[in-house]
């Protein structure tokens, strides 16, 4: 798709095309059609990251918490949306074994209990050991430091949607 396609978008095409770029958050594609016309794929994503920061923490936090569990009950009970799915998938979360499931969901809790959202990673970027060493770190840092982080896994979760739907190249956004 090019960016003469994406720019000729009217308000609904484009909240269908990308509304899932921030899982589960299609408001922040609505707020980013106003800004259109858009450069190129660099611009778009710049858009959707400027939107998250400019929010305050309540809202941040609720990006964060729209975010399903990694390996946890939507994915068991196949209610994922299909880019995390396949996000997940990657990352050889939907094939754990039963001891390594009960692992992630105990770290999982943990690290809801302590930050009050749940633990958000770049699944595609990880395999299941990075996962859960990245998730057993995590678990240690000071609150604002961790929000930071994780909205940063937001915005690269976002890039990589962006790059699939744009046929770029997430490395060189
Ligand atoms: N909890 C969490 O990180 N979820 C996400 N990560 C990812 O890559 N896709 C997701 O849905």
């Amino acid at each position: 798709m090019d960016m003469e396609k994406v720019n000729s978008m009217d308000f609904g095409e484009f909240v269908d095309v990308f509304g899932n770029v921030i899982e589960r958050c299609p408001l922040i594609a609505a707020a980013v059609w106003s800004q259109r016309p858009f450069s190129g794929l660099e611009d778009l994503e710049k858009h959707f990251s400027a939107f998250i920061d400019a929010l305050p923490q309540s809202g941040q936090e609720g990006i964060l918490r729209c975010h399903p569990d990694l390996a946890g009950r939507e994915l068991q009970r196949g209610t994922l949306t299909a880019e995390s799915q396949r996000e997940q998938s990657s990352a050889g979360l939907t094939s754990l074994g039963a001891e390594e499931r009960l692992q992630l969901a105990e770290l999982n809790a943990r690290y809801r209990a302590r930050f009050g959202f749940p633990f958000v990673l770049a699944a595609r970027l990880c395999d299941r050991d990075a996962v859960l060493r990245e998730l057993a770190r995590r678990l240690q840092r000071p609150p604002a430091q961790e929000l930071r982080t994780a909205l940063g896994e937001v915005k690269k979760i976002g890039r990589l949607r962006l790059a699939d739907l744009l046929g770029g190249d997430p490395a060189r956004l």
